[in-house]
């Protein structure tokens, strides 16, 4: 609501300034597309265009919007010319069909000024930067070989969660679950990036840990600056000077770590020398991704050079997109099993028989767990962490017959699209079962239980699709089944009781606006110990 009255506000104030500095911002662009065929829409007003009905939800504003239009809409925010693609056809249109012309990002004020000016590869444009950081990711980062070096990095978080919350249930403490998910999350890819702990008694940790919340915020506020080309320089809501603030501690911390780590590297290097080329002894730290990165850097003969800037960047992507992502599914997952008590038994059951009580659930055991699998992906369906994503166009195209000018911003509406009764049964209720094959099946389910989130099913793109798809999926696969497998398998989970010292029976799932979207109230519970894994040893 605040949101609103925020625009609203600032919109009122554009109408003046707009009678004082005439239409003439209103760019090349958009009046190009006003003689072109254009997809459907809401009627527009002068100068804001549809800025007016957009509020903090802008995944339901325009699920709303495509249920009265059509799945294939166009908008104006301001000068920004931009599309909503909400159904399967239209996904597979844009994302593969045209992947090309919308093989890019769109970037705003804050990111720009976070990702030192798109040198990194989330908000990279498309082209020979992005290709050279993507196989930098796909083959070193993120592939098979280093997941496997950095899997007990996941296994020592793991654990240290469950011991957390041994501790608790001993004591009878309350939990906030969703803060606990979520710091095991940074923990571990921030240990992965730079073998940096951010819980505990590390001052860079707890500084990390404040940029990255300060980002998502930021990240996900609304800036009418990027819509209305002459605000660009007023910045009438603070959000520039906001981003440099952050831009400039993110800076410094990161420069101290750099720093240490080629102090680090100097010292191995020269006892590896000593050594006569022999281990340097430091083979936990030395995959980790910033060293790799460090050595990319010092690669005189590749190709494309790396600079600070793009390592900088590229860290601060992964700590942006990989870290509350992760998180938001397993503190959604639980919130659903404790409200379908029937759902959490049977979860409960395959693990007792496959994995038994004798050991905790490994990385390992995850492909043979179907019903815990059906349940990630469910949660990943009715509560995808990324409810919408921007591209931009590179080039003009045509879709649907309609012409997409260059430099479109189109938004895919996941959000939107896993929950259209033309492709999903029930498709408001949490039901695993969809995605068991045949015994589990109700009638009429169709082919639902073979549906992937990988890319190639348009009406379940969680991770998105075609290249600029998330490469993180594989990572965020082997990190929320697992932990959601424990918190099942050890605890049983009472609701806490709320600030009027009432138990309530079910989970309140709102959800919070923002980015990614978590609930709006944490996740607030009260463990008791159902398996003491003692010693606690993952894999
Ligand atoms: C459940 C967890 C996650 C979800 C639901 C998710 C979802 C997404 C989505 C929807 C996109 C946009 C895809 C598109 O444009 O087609 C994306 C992009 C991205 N994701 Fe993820 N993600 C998750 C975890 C991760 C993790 C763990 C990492 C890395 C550590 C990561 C790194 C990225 C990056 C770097 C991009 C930008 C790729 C590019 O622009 O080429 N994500 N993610």
């Amino acid at each position: 609501m605040e949101m609103a009255f925020e625009i609203l506000f600032y919109i009122i104030l554009i109408f003046s300034l707009s009678s004082i500095f005439g239409r003439k911002f209103l760019s090349a662009k958009s009046q190009k597309c006003i003689s072109n065929r254009l997809p459907p829409g809401p009627k527009g007003l002068p100068i804001i265009g549809h800025l007016h009905l957009l509020n903090n939800t802008p995944h339901q504003t325009f699920h709303n919007l495509c249920s009265r239009y059509g799945p294939f809409i166009h908008v104006r925010l301001g000068s920004v010319f931009c599309i909503v693609a909400s159904s399967a056809e239209y996904a597979k249109e844009t994302l593969v069909t045209n992947g090309l012309a919308f093989a890019s990002r769109s970037v705003n004020i804050a990111s720009d000024l976070l990702t030192y000016g798109s040198a990194g590869f989330g908000f990279a444009p498309y082209g020979p930067q992005w290709k050279f950081m993507k196989k930098l990711v796909t083959t070193e980062l993120l592939s098979d070989k280093n997941m496997t070096q950095l899997k007990y990095v996941r296994s020592d978080e793991a654990s240290q969660l469950v011991q957390l919350l041994l501790d608790n249930a001993t004591s009878g403490t309350v939990v906030n679950v969703s803060n606990e998910v979520t710091m095991l999350s940074n923990n571990i890819i921030s240990r992965m990036m730079w073998n940096i702990r951010c819980s505990g008694e590390d001052e860079d940790g707890k500084e990390i840990i404040s940029i990255i919340r300060e980002c998502t915020e930021i990240l996900a506020q609304f800036n009418l600056s990027d819509f209305i080309p002459f605000l660009g320089k007023i910045d009438l809501q603070g959000v520039r000077k906001r981003a440099m603030n952050i831009h400039l501690r993110y800076d410094a911390i990161l420069e101290i770590i750099i720093k240490k780590r080629h102090e680090e590297r100097r010292k191995n290097k020269e006892r590896n020398m000593q050594d006569a080329g022999g281990d340097n002894g430091d083979d936990h730290n030395s995959k980790n991704f910033l060293n790799i990165l460090l050595d990319a850097m010092e690669d005189e003969n590749a190709k494309t050079p790396v600079t600070i800037e793009n390592i900088k960047a590229l860290m601060f992507d992964f700590l942006n997109a990989g870290t509350d992502t992760s998180a938001t599914v397993v503190e959604w997952s639980l919130s659903e099993l404790i409200n379908h008590p029937t759902i959490m038994a049977k979860a409960r059951q395959e693990i007792d028989t496959i994995v038994g009580k004798d050991r905790l659930v490994q990385e390992s055991d995850l492909p043979n767990l179907p019903y815990l699998q059906a349940i990630f992906k469910e949660s990943l369906r009715l509560h995808p962490p990324v409810t919408l994503f921007g591209r931009e166009s590179i080039q003009d195209c045509k879709i649907g017959g309609y012409d997409i000018p260059a430099k479109t911003v189109l938004f895919l509406n996941i959000w939107s699209i896993n929950r259209d009764p033309n492709y999903w049964k029930t498709p408001l209720e949490f039901r695993p079962e969809r995605f068991m094959p045949h015994s589990d099946q109700k009638e009429g389910d169709d082919n639902e239980y073979l549906l992937e989130y990988r890319g190639q099913h348009f009406n379940y793109l969680p991770f998105g699709a075609g290249r600029r798809g998330c490469p993180g999926m594989s990572l965020a696969a082997l990190i929320s089944p697992r932990v959601l497998a424990l918190l099942i398998q050890c605890f049983d989970w009472k609701i806490a009781c709320n600030d009027k010292g009432v138990a309530p029976k079910l989970v309140d799932l709102t959800e919070r606006p923002g980015l990614t979207v978590p609930k709006l109230h944490p996740l607030m519970l009260i463990p008791s110990v159902r398996l003491n894994p003692f010693p606690i040893s993952l894999d």
